[in-house]
C-alpha cells in the first residue's frame, strides 16, 4: 500500500457514509429542493424558500454537490445539476422524485426487518388479490415514473438496436403486456408498431390506472385493458409478441405462467421476458441483491440464472437470445427472447 491508497476498510466506512448521503437526498426530494434550485440560489435564499434556519444549509448543499445533484454557480450560489433537473424536478417529463423516495423508504423498511427474516424466513408471497390496491397506488406514482424515465427508453433501445430478431414496424401484430402496470410499455409498443393491437393485463385496480392512461392517449381502440389475478387466470387472446417484465417475482408459480404464456403465443410468436436473476457472479450479486434479496427473504421468486431459459425451452420455445440489460429500474435484469416453434 502506498501512502496515497485508501485504507482497506475504506469501502466499509463508505457504506456507513452512504446513509448520510441518502438522507440528504431524501430530504431534498421531500422538500422539492431541486424545483427551488432550477434557478441559482444562495444558501440563505434556499433557507428562506424552505422556511429553515440558514445555519446548516451550506453543508447540506455541499454534500448534494459532492454526489452530483447540485452544481456551484457564481457568487456563492447553488443550482440543480443537469441530472437533478432531468430526474428530480416536478416539471421534467422524466421526473423520478417519487420513485426514488419510494425506493429509499422500502429498502429502509426492509433493513428494519432483515434480522427477523433471518430467524423466520417466509416461503410464500402475500395473498395476491390483497395486493391489488397497493399495486394501483404504485402504478400511479413510482411505477409510472420509472416506466416513463427508464423502462420505455430501455424498450426503445432493445427494439432499435439489441434484438436479433427483426420485427418490421408496419407488421400488424397483436401484443400482450403482462402485468403492465400503468401501461406505458403498451403505449410505447402501440406507437412503435402503428398497425398493432394489444392487450394489457393486470389486477383490476391497476388495470383501471392503465385504462385512464390509454384513454389519455386516445389508444383505447387499439389497446384492450383486461384484468384478473394471474395466479388464477390468463389473458384472452393469441399473440405475436409478449412483453413480460418484473412480474414473475410476484406470482405463485412462474412455471405455470410461462406454460400459459406459451399457449397464448401464435406459432413463431416472440416472448420477451425481463427479470432480475440470482447469479454466481460477484459484481452481478452486488448490483442485484440489495434490491431483490429483500423480496427473496419475504418469499418472492427470484429466478436462478439459467432457470428461465430452461422453462422457456421446456414449454416449446426456441431461445433466440439472452442478454444482461443494465439500464432497467434499480438493478440489471436479464432479457430472454424466445420464439414459439412454427
Ligand atoms: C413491478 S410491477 C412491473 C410493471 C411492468 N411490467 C414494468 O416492468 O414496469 C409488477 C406488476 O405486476 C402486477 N401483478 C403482480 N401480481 C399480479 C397478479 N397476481 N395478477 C395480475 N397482475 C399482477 C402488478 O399489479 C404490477 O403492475
Amino acid at each position: 500500500m502506498t501512502k496515497l491508497d485508501n485504507h482497506e476498510l475504506q469501502a466499509f466506512w463508505d457504506l456507513a457514509g452512504s446513509q448520510v448521503k441518502m438522507k440528504a437526498l431524501e430530504i431534498a426530494l421531500s422538500r422539492s429542493l431541486f424545483d427551488v434550485l432550477r434557478e441559482p440560489c444562495s444558501a440563505e435564499e434556499v433557507a428562506d424558500k424552505l422556511a429553515l434556519p440558514s445555519t446548516n444549509i451550506n453543508g447540506w448543499l455541499d454534500l448534494l454537490w459532492s454526489i452530483g445533484c447540485v452544481d456551484k454557480a457564481t457568487e456563492n450560489k447553488y443550482v440543480a445539476s443537469a441530472l437533478a433537473k432531468r430526474y428530480m424536478t416536478s416539471t421534467s417529463s422524466l421526473d423520478c422524485s417519487q420513485a426514488l423516495q419510494f425506493r429509499f423508504q422500502t429498502l429502509r423498511h426492509f433493513t428494519e426487518q432483515f434480522e427477523a427474516l433471518l430467524h423466520e424466513p417466509k416461503n410464500g408471497v402475500v395473498l395476491s388479490s390483497s395486493m391489488g390496491p397497493l399495486w394501483a397506488k404504485a402504478a400511479k406514482a413510482q411505477i409510472f415514473q420509472e416506466q416513463r424515465a427508464v423502462t420505455v427508453p430501455a424498450l426503445n433501445r432493445i427494439f432499435a438496436t439489441l434484438l436479433k430478431v427483426t420485427i418490421a414496424e408496419e407488421t400488424p401484430l397483436n401484443f400482450l403486456d403482462l402485468g403492465g402496470g400503468p401501461g406505458l410499455v403498451s403505449l410505447s409498443l402501440a406507437q412503435r408498431f402503428p398497425n398493432a393491437t394489444g392487450v394489457l393485463f393486470d389486477f383490476p385496480e391497476t388495470a383501471q390506472v392503465a385504462r385512464e392512461n390509454v384513454l389519455a392517449e386516445s389508444l383505447e381502440h387499439r389497446i384492450d385493458v383486461q384484468s384478473g389475478d394471474l395466479n388464477q387466470q390468463l389473458p384472452n387472446g393469441q399473440f405475436d409478441l409478449i412483453w413480460c417484465s418484473s412480474v414473475l417475482h410476484f406470482l405463485d408459480d412462474a412455471n405455470a405462467v410461462i406454460q400459459g404464456l406459451a399457449t397464448l403465443l401464435k406459432p413463431n410468436g416472440i416472448l420477451l421476458i425481463l427479470h432480475a436473476e440470482q447469479t454466481l457472479e460477484k459484481t452481478q450479486c452486488e448490483g442485484v441483491l440489495p434490491f431483490y434479496l429483500p423480496m427473496m427473504m419475504k418469499g418472492n421468486y427470484l429466478p436462478k440464472q439459467g432457470e428461465i431459459i430452461e422453462l422457456l425451452t421446456k414449454n416449446g420455445l426456441d431461445i433466440l437470445q439472452s442478454e444482461e440489460i443494465k439500464d432497467f429500474p434499480m438493478a440489471p435484469v436479464w432479457l430472454h427472447c424466445g420464439r414459439k416453434k412454427a
